[in-house]
């Protein structure tokens, strides 16, 4: 699904969030930590979309301020084309003032699943009682055999057979895998438009996690929802969005720098950056094309509490030339073909190809051939 759809479930415009990180106890003042810089994306309903990127790039931070857990220092979030910070402002208001949907209904239709479902499920209830809350909660009317109808059906349907022993069981008494598959469907009968899953798979076995991500999107038929999977790994992120139809996000430093669908990121990379994550990514087998070493000019991650100037990337791209020190390239769709790239080599007609090359960066050789075969790289 393209963003240029009908009004978006939800909608990030120009999002920033900043942290102020207190130094040494406030002694040395503070220093703002650029979390998650100017991100616009939108979701759609029963989208698929995946944000990958290294650790501390800003993926939580987006995810919860997609969902309207983190309020955003800039930029505003929308769900179905309500400001989600004004819904929450006007709740205090009597009549809940000039708003479509409420912050309640907003934080409902807006739930999480993390790396621990064990921390989120309430140790000192059954597993029947746990399930049995959102339905109690949003379909009031529905008698108790119905719920345990429902609840036993849910059950056998992820795989956790017999359904009356599970029901019976506290969290505790279930694998990593069960608790997570519980903690999915808890979500989903909260009647949620969309699921922000937070590395939901990371903690499990290998071998469990593409089942999950299947069991995610067979659920996904079933209940109408979207989700927005946080991930490091950009194989499991193709896994989920290829089936899906879905996007795959990748951000780094704060900022996301290449949004398409997984053939156009898989096969057809355009930002440097995600070739390094390809690179990184030992099941896609990029690294059987014979580089041994990652394609990068610098192994050192600058800090987000001091971004580079001008492309956030230059500092370690093997592509960067002087403009890309100066000049922030923004994200655009380049083609017309829905993938947007933040990145002047994108553009055939940008000054980035008459600037200097900087030291350790390509050669003019390299530059005439990328020029002409944009993207060649990262094709397995
Ligand atoms: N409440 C906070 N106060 C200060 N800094 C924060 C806060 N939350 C996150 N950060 C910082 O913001 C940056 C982005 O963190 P975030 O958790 O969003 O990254 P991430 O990509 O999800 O990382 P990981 O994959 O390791 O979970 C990091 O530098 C982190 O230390």
């Amino acid at each position: 699904m393209s963003d240029a759809d009908d009004e978006p479930l939800l909608s990030l415009r120009n999002v920033s969030v900043h942290f102020e990180d207190e130094q040494l106890f406030g002694l040395a003042g503070s220093e703002t930590v650029h979390a998650v810089d100017d991100v616009s994306l939108d979701v759609h309903e029963n989208d698929v979309v995946a944000l990958v990127g290294e650790s501390g790039c800003g993926k939580t931070t987006l995810g919860k301020t997609a969902i309207g857990v983190q309020r955003p220092t800039d930029g505003d979030v929308r769900y179905r084309g309500q400001d989600i910070w004004e819904a929450k402002d006007a709740k205090g208001f009597l009549g809940g003032g000039d708003v479509t949907h409420s912050w309640e209904k907003i934080r409902r239709s807006l739930q999480m699943i993390h790396q621990d479902p064990g921390s989120s499920l309430n140790s000192n209830f059954t597993i029947e009682s746990i399930l049995s809350a959102p339905l109690k909660k949003w379909e009031p009317e529905m008698s108790e055999a119905d719920r345990r109808v429902r609840i036993y059906g849910l059950l056998e349907y992820v795989g956790m057979t017999p359904a009356e022993d599970y029901a019976s069981r506290y969290p505790h008494q279930l694998s990593g895998g069960e608790q997570q598959r519980v903690a999915l469907i808890r979500a989903l009968l909260m009647n949620s438009d969309l699921i922000l899953a937070d590395e939901a798979i990371s903690a499990l076995d290998v071998s469990l996690r593409a089942e999950m991500m299947d069991l995610m999107l067979e659920l996904q038929e079933e209940f109408d929802t979207s989700y927005l999977f946080i991930s490091h790994n950009l194989a499991n992120a193709k896994h989920l969005t290829q089936r899906a139809g879905g996007r795959i996000g990748i951000m780094y430093l704060g900022e996301l720098v290449e949004v398409g669908t997984p053939e156009q990121i898989i096969h057809d990379p355009q930002h440097p950056y995600t070739k390094v994550l390809l690179w990184a990514t030992s099941d896609l087998q990029n690294r059987s094309k014979g580089v041994s070493t990652p394609p990068v000019r610098s192994l050192d991650i600058p800090e987000p509490t001091d971004p580079p100037s001008g492309c956030r990337f230059h500092t370690r791209c093997l592509d960067a030339r002087e403009v890309c020190t100066r000049e922030c390239p923004s994200l655009e769709d380049h083609d017309g073909d829905g993938r947007r790239t933040a990145c002047f080599r994108a553009d055939p007609d940008h000054e980035y190809w008459e600037s200097e090359p900087l030291d350790g960066a390509e050669t003019e050789e390299n530059a005439a051939g990328d020029r002409g075969e944009r993207g060649a790289a990262g094709d397995d």
